[in-house]
């Protein structure tokens, strides 16, 4: 072990607490019934099997967020509820994730939603503050507008990150096959896999069965308005 990685690993365990302190608005309360309405839309699921390199895929329909409902910070929430009950997974440990998200029907009112503070929380948990490897990151269907927002993420990522984020408009069909297999991706992504709608059911099923887990790490955590639990 050299001194470096010990002091790599502190740095994300603090940064991990301190997100979850600053950032009440996303953390304090991890239960998915407040979020249930983004889940049944549909605005979330993961594949049931691995990629090639062992990662989890992670699909985000932005489409599915309609942003008079739904704040940034609990469509933040969302990810973060994934992000808990994936890293538990030791394959996960190991190969880490990749995500696609599907920004076909991003508008104005989803921009306006994405202030510096949060383009800030959005890179810190790509880089640091989170105990996940991000393998990928896939956007396709991204419309021009969706440039002034990416601009305020990108310059607080590390080289590393920024070369693992591939922009594929909207001939996605074709280039996400690239990277992953046909036979794990849903056909709506040019793959032969389970459709959408079942891959978000499913998962959201999976959240839904994790309330229990999820509300007791909000408590072990303390961040913000639940007491903390001192049994
Ligand atoms: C541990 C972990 C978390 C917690 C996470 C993500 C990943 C890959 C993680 O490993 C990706 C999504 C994110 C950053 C939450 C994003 C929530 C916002 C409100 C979505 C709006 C749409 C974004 C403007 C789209 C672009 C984002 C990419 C450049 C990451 O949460």
């Amino acid at each position: 072990m050299f001194i470096a990685d010990i002091q790599m690993h502190s740095d994300l365990l603090i940064n991990y607490h301190k997100l979850r302190q600053e950032c009440p608005e996303i953390t304090a309360d991890l239960r998915p019934s407040s979020i249930s309405g983004l889940l049944q839309n549909n605005y979330h699921g993961v594949l049931r099997s691995r990629d090639d390199a062992g990662s989890r895929v992670l699909i985000y329909r932005i489409g599915q967020w309609n942003p008079k409902e739904f704040t940034a910070y609990e469509v933040f929430r969302v990810s973060l509820i994934t992000s808990e009950l994936i890293v538990q997974e030791w394959e996960t440990q190991r190969n880490g994730l990749k995500a696609i998200f599907d920004l076909q029907d991003w508008c104005f009112a989803h921009a306006l939603q994405i202030n510096p503070s949060l383009a800030k929380k959005i890179s810190s948990v790509l880089t640091d503050s989170f105990p996940l490897k991000v393998r990928g990151i896939h956007l396709i269907n991204e419309p021009i507008f969706f440039r002034p927002v990416f601009a305020m993420i990108r310059p607080f990522l590390p080289d590393k990150i920024k070369q693992r984020i591939h922009m594929h408009g909207s001939s996605y069909a074709q280039s996400l096959c690239d990277y992953f297999p046909k036979a794990i991706l849903p056909p709506e992504y040019g793959g032969t896999g389970p459709s959408i709608d079942e891959v978000c059911q499913d998962w959201t099923e999976y959240i839904m069965q994790s309330e229990d887990y999820l509300y007791r790490l909000s408590l072990d955590l303390g961040g913000g308005d639940i007491e903390s639990s001192k049994s």
